[in-house]
């Protein structure tokens, strides 16, 4: 029998990923925020992360919970970070606290460090440069939505503290499915492919740990952001690079 683990956002882009790559390997119960085209094959609820009696049901008999749900965009305005976002996860945290979730795996971002970038891009973005972030800096983030995202990230060192729940939070740069981002070298430093996405969140569901910051990106040879935590902490093994992509064939992604 699988692991129950409840997964929000799971109609979204990271979502997707997780399910594509390791869908077959928990038993799953999904978070849709309106009602999916295809009937899932699984048990899934369909709300809003905020409402508290629904996130009670969606944790019920539930053993880890990965938490995307929210809006990922970079100019997002603060009512909604701050109700979607950092509103939603608390919701969603005391559910799973009273649920007795022993797990949170939690869709943190880079916008949480943006502004570490500011004064070194677009250095930063290319191999010769060797400046990295590793998880221990204090967040610097370049927006409201990265606001959020470092709230997300405190919300969970609390739960932490006061529960004892196991907490990792994955700090994803720029998911694309196909290819890297093309013409864009920040995207490519920070790329995660969809199997290295999905491979790094089964590790952050199975390895032992107590409280996590690790980024999530495949092994650029532009990136900024060390692998070394995810692997040690988790046993993270990317496989992609973006640097072995040519930038031919190119594929047109929806931008949210
Ligand atoms: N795609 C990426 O490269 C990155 C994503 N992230 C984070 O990963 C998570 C997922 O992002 P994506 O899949 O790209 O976004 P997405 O927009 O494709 O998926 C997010 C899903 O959450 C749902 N949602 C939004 N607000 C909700 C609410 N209040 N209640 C219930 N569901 C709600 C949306 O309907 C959507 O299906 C987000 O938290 C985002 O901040 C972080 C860094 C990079
Ligand atoms: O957190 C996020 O970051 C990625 C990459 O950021 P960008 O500023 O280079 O676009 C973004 O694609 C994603 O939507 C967002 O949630």
């Amino acid at each position: 029998m699988n692991d129950p683990v409840l997964l929000t956002g799971a109609g979204g882009r990271v979502g997707g990923a997780i399910l594509d790559g390791i869908g077959d390997e928990y038993d799953w119960t999904l978070l849709y925020h309106s009602q999916p085209a295809e009937e899932p094959d699984a048990e899934y609820f369909v709300g809003d992360v905020t409402d508290a009696e629904l996130m009670a049901e969606a944790c019920a008999g539930v053993e880890s919970v990965v938490h995307l749900a929210g809006d990922p965009r970079r100019d997002a305005p603060w009512e909604s970070v701050l109700q979607n976002n950092i509103h939603g996860t608390k919701v969603l945290y005391d559910a799973a606290i009273d649920a007795g979730v022993e797990r949170l795996v939690y869709a943190s971002s880079n916008h949480a460090v943006g502004h570490f970038e500011t004064e070194r891009k677009p250095d930063l973005y290319r191999t010769d440069d060797d400046f990295k972030l590793d998880g221990t800096e204090l967040p610097r983030p370049g927006n409201f939505y990265g606001v959020s995202k470092v709230a997300g990230e405190t919300l969970g060192r609390y739960y932490h503290d006061e529960h004892g729940v196991a907490v990792c939070n994955i700090r994803i740069g720029n998911l694309t499915k196909a290819h890297p981002p093309i013409d864009y070298e920040r995207g490519q430093a920070m790329w995660l492919s969809h199997r290295d996405c999905a491979h790094l969140h089964q590790r952050a569901l199975e390895a032992e740990y107590e409280y996590e910051i690790v980024y999530g990106i495949s092994d650029n040879d532009r990136k900024y952001y060390s692998l070394e935590r995810a692997k040690e902490a988790l046993g993270y093994e990317p496989k992609d690079n973006s640097a072995h992509f040519s930038g031919e064939d190119r594929v047109e992604e929806p931008e949210n």
